[in-house]
């Protein structure tokens, strides 16, 4: 194993079993994170980042999911697949913890907030005896560091009292309460205003840096990845078509589909709105063999059709999974 790597995901396929047969989502996912390191998975929705990162928590319904053998995530270097669940639930109350995009959905509607956050630090081990008072006390704490005035109102509060940034803000509070190797945040933004997003965006940015905790952010947004994290992996349809430093990406996008979102930030130019990209993310149930992207391309290939395209490393780091560049290399 590479010591660096906190995790390292190789080879994951995620399949969901549904009344139509298999929709094969997620198409051989390779990721790491290093101790420290903050990345982002990038990209539209509906392509997998979600299920990625339920994958790592190992929250996907056992019942619907299928996970062809051959893939493995590796999380300090044990396989989370094969875990015993007991080791599994060490994990998501000590190691890593995840926040959704939904806060609503994430707290409990019928427990106050401060009884929700004892629980937590209850759970986690984190102090010897179980004093309430001082759970409570580090609950308090907790909710000082996201910013939010009058904690005791806040810890008596039940979560459909409080505003959605304020319930947004708890659920940082709660993920970073206790000690965590790796925080998961998917989209925190997402349900939220453009000058809430920017705020929670700035605290998880300033809190992940003051714990030394390793991050992923999963965003639609290539604008919020190029704030917050070192190195992005660009994701369409189950399959990670380009990977770098965070830097690298927007000096020099190599994938078709990276050009394509690059192009959908909105600019000061006065240009208007930008064409997007033409298309829609395919049917997970008729997966083609080829480049996933393929049907949206401008520079598809008549190769790509049927061919899965390969993962070439264009400079140090710098990897992309197009044939375009097959052709330029090697012809
Ligand atoms: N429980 C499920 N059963 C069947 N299909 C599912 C299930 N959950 C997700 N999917 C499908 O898997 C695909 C990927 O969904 P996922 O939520 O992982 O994407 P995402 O990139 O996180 O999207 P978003 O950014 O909108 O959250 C979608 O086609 C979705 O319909």
């Amino acid at each position: 194993m590479n010591d660096d790597r906190l995790l390292d995901i190789k080879n994951l396929q995620i399949w969901y079993r549904t009344y139509r047969g298999y929709a094969k989502v997620v198409n051989g996912v390779n990721l790491y994170v290093g101790r420290g390191e903050k990345i982002g998975l990038v990209g539209e929705s509906g392509c997998g980042k979600t299920t990625t990162m339920k994958s790592i928590m190992r929250l996907l319904e056992k019942e619907i999911v299928h996970i062809p053998d051959g893939g493995e995530i590796l999380f300090e270097g044990k396989n989370i697949l094969n875990l015993p669940e007991r080791e599994m639930q060490d994990i998501r109350r000590r190691k890593i913890s995840m926040i959704s995009q939904s806060p609503m959905a994430a707290l409990n509607p019928v427990f106050k907030i401060g009884e929700q956050m004892v629980d937590i630090i209850k759970y986690s081990g984190l102090l010897e005896s179980n004093n309430k008072e001082d759970m409570i006390e580090i609950a308090r704490n907790a909710i000082k560091t996201v910013m939010i005035p009058d904690p005791d109102r806040i810890l008596n509060s039940y979560p459909y009292q409080l505003s959605g940034g304020m319930r947004q803000r708890i659920c940082i509070a709660m993920s970073l309460m206790t000690p965590r190797d790796l925080l998961i945040a998917d989209e925190p933004g997402t349900a939220l205003d453009v000058t809430i997003q920017d705020q929670i965006y700035r605290l998880l940015n300033e809190l992940v840096k003051d714990k030394g905790c390793s991050l992923i952010m999963v965003t639609h947004s290539l604008g919020v990845a190029r704030e917050l994290v070192d190195r992005i992996y660009v994701m369409y349809a189950g399959d990670i078509v380009e990977t770098c430093k965070t830097k690298n990406l927007f000096d020099n996008p190599l994938h078709p589909y990276t050009q394509g979102l690059l192009d959908c930030i909105p600019r000061l130019t006065g240009r208007g709105l930008s064409e997007g990209i033409y298309g829609y993310i395919p049917d997970y149930h008729v997966p083609t063999p080829g480049c996933r992207f393929y049907p949206r391309c401008k520079e598809a290939m008549e190769v790509c059709k049927n061919e899965k395209p390969p993962v070439i490393e264009m400079e140090n780091e710098h990897y992309v999974a197009c044939f375009k560049y097959v052709t330029e290399n090697f012809t």
